[in-house]
């Protein structure tokens, strides 16, 4: 230990401006209590406006219903302020790390999941595979394992072609200090000869860029053997012979139907698994398929994570483990350490069950068309979670404590300690082929018969949002846990590229969240007393984001509706009461914008993001909200739709120019094309009425705001309107949607216009 040997491992910032940010959102509120005082007061129609009875009562109850939406949203407002008030920034030293502990370090088990070879395509995986095993940390102590939830022999094709150019790879990225570490993403940004990382220093410039160039082609050799294999679903008969792992392939017959598969491609404990270079030891690489069978519940990507946690036990026990979708490569070689000088500090490292990083996509375009990144979220308000007990789990890029991931308790700083358990000593006596039998017991279907799995042990079953459930119950037996959001993002992953994709995405997630506030573990109940009540808040804000669908249906739809009928629901452009409303608009879209623009965005970005949480709420929302209230009636089966992590060729080039995808005939989009139509329609009337009628002034002051909201929702469904009337690509509105959504609309402003 230096002289700083008392420093801490890292630091943990508060964020300025935060008094500004408090005298705002008071003002806002203000802003707020003045529109429920001009709904309270206003539920009857001043006496001039009309006699006519029914007017009368159709306008109340109209009224009492937008003030009903108006409530909620006030009250979501209100939970959002937890997400502003106090976000903490963390940095870390990972020069004391080195300094302190570079002999102690603990093993790390890095977990890779995929689930399906056609929209996961086994190139794709290998690719997070290799990044992963080439992280800066000593190779004897880092293990990577893949799931393989189909059980599908041309990604264990893959990784065997991974495990072979892994020896290129590893010593490859450290002579080069390559970043990322993933091979196709690096030779993607590299393959300019200028661009290349020749230093032509010390070493012969010749010789380097030789080897440089062999390893490329290494890569592109292996690339084009394991994309050619999958296309023709052949495996290469040379190859068949040459492992014996195919040969378990024998006996399975489907993806829902086969034995445990359990193969240790490279065990870091024999001497003949070192890199081709500098014979170096590389990590330990375990293929893992756990049995499936029709009357088991496989419990999706939950079920694979519990298996893993067992058979890493029984292979390396690495104390930490680190999880990572299919699609997430390691964009950061240092994110290993990094987590460590969290899990290493003296003095909080203890209590800290799981390091939680930020995400970033590889195939974002400029403006983020479906909004995918959530910038905010993850730059904000996540960070605002950390100050109140640590961010959630959020199932990728994250490094848990295997301890507490296990169901463990935190007691104190004794048992949460810094006594790293090693590696079994048995396992250094048993051969690979006993360890891969032992774990093909541990990944059976009955194994969890009659145990705590996925209850009190492990990641928890019964939710589509199987993350956030984990991190909850682990944060309430007493643990903290930490976001990172470095710099240079540590994880890059693959964001759905058509507009379908990304609401299905979106309904999961929803679904999975609402599900959980709905069950025992509701963070108000089951967090009451054991987390900060501020956490419980912020957990319920994304919790809630189901039931906003309704407020947000009545809002865009009925207003413009009842501009047919010349009901007028704002207050009149003269009237005062019209500046609480300008205020609380006026006042959150900018702070919205300026946020947004802060944390990296364009603005054409942000107007994109306002439509997406629109469409989302409309639609992926709406839809949870049915599926829900159908299955707490016990009626629907939880289920998991894998996202597509590629698409054809067409789509994509529409994607990378920013046009929407609608393309297909979902109810999603029948929902999504009767609010565009309801509104255009609205405001097409409204300015009818205007113009035809020479009454622009009359219209105008009673009407204003209305038409103002109807026309901004007429705005912000443009492509709604290009792909429903003006597009022919395949990527427009399917012509049946338009029918449905015609014929909806109209029905609907019949209904308000007769009734
Ligand atoms: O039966 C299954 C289903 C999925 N997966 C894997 O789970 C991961 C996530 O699936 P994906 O379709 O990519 O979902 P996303 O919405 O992108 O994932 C986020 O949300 C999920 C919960 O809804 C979490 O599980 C993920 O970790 C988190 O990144 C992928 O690697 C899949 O291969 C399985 O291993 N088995
Ligand atoms: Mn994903």
């Amino acid at each position: 230990m230096g002289r700083d040997g008392d420093l801490p491992l890292f630091e943990t910032k508060t964020a300025r401006g935060r008094i500004a940010y408090k005298l705002y959102a008071v003002s806002v509120f203000v802003g707020i209590c003045l529109i429920w005082a001009y709904r309270a007061s206003h539920l009857l129609p001043v006496a001039e406006e009309t006699d006519d009875d029914q007017y009368r009562r159709r306008r109340r109850w109209v009224w009492i219903g937008l003030f009903a939406a108006e409530l909620w949203f006030s009250f979501y407002w209100f939970l959002s302020q937890f997400a502003r008030w106090n976000p903490v920034y963390r940095s870390t030293f990972k020069h004391r790390l080195s300094q302190r502990y570079e002999k102690d370090l603990p093993g790390v088990d890095v977990f890779v999941c995929t689930a399906d070879p056609k929209i996961e395509p086994p190139i794709m995986v290998v690719n997070t595979v290799l990044s992963v095993m080439a992280y800066d940390y000593p190779p004897e102590k880092l293990s990577v394992y893949l799931s393989d939830d189909a059980g599908s022999e041309l990604t264990f094709y893959a990784l065997l072609e991974a495990s072979r150019f892994a020896k290129h790879w590893l010593p490859f990225c450290k002579k080069f200090k390559v970043e990322p570490r993933s091979p196709a993403a690096y030779f993607s940004t590299v393959d300019r000869d200028d661009q290349q990382p020749f230093d032509g220093g010390d070493g012969d410039r010749l010789v380097e860029k030789e080897y440089w160039w062999s390893v490329k082609k290494l890569y592109e050799e292996m690339r084009d053997r394991i994309e050619i294999t999958t296309r023709l679903a052949q495996i290469p008969a040379n190859m068949r012979k040459e492992h014996k792992g195919f040969r378990e392939w024998d006996l399975v017959s489907t993806a829902h139907d086969h034995p445990a598969v359990v193969q240790i491609l490279i065990d870091g404990r024999e001497p003949k698994d070192v890199d081709d270079e500098n014979h170096d030891q590389i990590p330990t690489l375990v293929y893992l398929s756990r049995e499936k069978r029709p009357k088991y519940h496989h419990n999706f990507k939950a079920g694979a994570m519990n298996a893993l946690i067992r058979v890493s036990s029984n292979i390396s026990n690495g104390p930490i483990i680190l999880n990572v979708d299919c699609d997430v490569y390691s964009n950061n070689s240092e994110a290993v350490r990094d987590a460590m000088c969290f899990f290493m500090d003296e003095s909080k490292g203890h209590e800290i069950a799981y390091v939680q990083y930020s995400q970033i996509y590889s195939n974002l375009t400029r403006n983020d068309l479906y909004g995918i990144c959530l910038r905010v979220l993850n730059e904000v308000e996540i960070a605002a979670m950390d100050t109140n007990g640590g961010p959630c789990y959020i199932g990728s890029g994250c490094f848990h404590r295997r301890e507490s991931l296990c169901g463990m308790k935190y007691c104190s700083k004794e048992c949460g300690g810094l006594e790293w358990r090693e590696k079994k000593d048995k396992n250094e006596k048993q051969s690979a082929t006993v360890l891969e039998n032992i774990c093909k017991v541990l990944s059976s279907c009955t194994y969890e018969d009659n145990t705590q799995w996925g209850k009190e042990m492990g990641v928890k079953y019964g939710f589509p949002a199987e993350d956030i459930v984990t991190g909850l119950s682990i944060q309430c037996r007493g643990w903290k846990s930490v976001y990172f959001n470095p710099e240079r993002k540590a994880f890059t992953g693959v964001a759905p590229t058509a507009l379908l994709q990304a609401l299905v995405q979106q309904k999961r997630w929803s679904e999975g969240l609402f599900q959980i506030f709905l069950s025992k573990y509701c963070p108000l109940i089951y967090g009451r007393g054991k987390i900060s009540l501020q956490l419980q808040i912020l957990y319920t804000l994304y919790m809630l984001w189901a039931p906003n669908c309704l407020p947000t249906l009545y809002y865009v739809s009925v207003p413009s509706l009842f501009l047919l009928k010349r009901i007028s629901l704002f207050p009149e452009i003269t009237s005062l009461w019209i500046l609480p409303f300008a205020y609380v608009i006026i006042a959150s879209y900018g702070y919205s914008l300026a946020e947004f623009l802060t944390c990296g965005g364009t603005l054409q970005g942000w107007w994109n993001e306002q439509r997406i949480w629109l469409f989302r709420r409309t639609t992926s929302f709406f839809f949870t909200f049915l599926d829900t209230m159908v299955s707490q009636l016990g009626f629907a089966e939880l289920g998991f739709v894998v996202t597509a992590k590629v698409s054809d060729e067409e789509v994509y080039q529409r994607y990378l120019q920013e046009t929407m995808e609608f393309g297909s005939p979902s109810p999603m989009f029948v929902v999504l094309s009767t609010i565009a139509m309801i509104n255009l329609l609205g405001l097409v009337w409204g300015l009818k009425n205007m113009i035809v009628d020479a009454q622009i002034i009359k219209v105008l002051e009673q009407l204003g705001l209305q038409i103002v909201l109807c026309g901004v929702i007429v705005l912000i469904n443009m492509p709604a309107y290009q792909g429903l009337f003006f597009r022919r690509d395949k990527g427009k509105m399917p012509s049946s949607v338009m029918y449905k959504s015609v014929m909806l609309a109209l029905l609907a402003c019949s209904v308000a216009f007769y009734c």
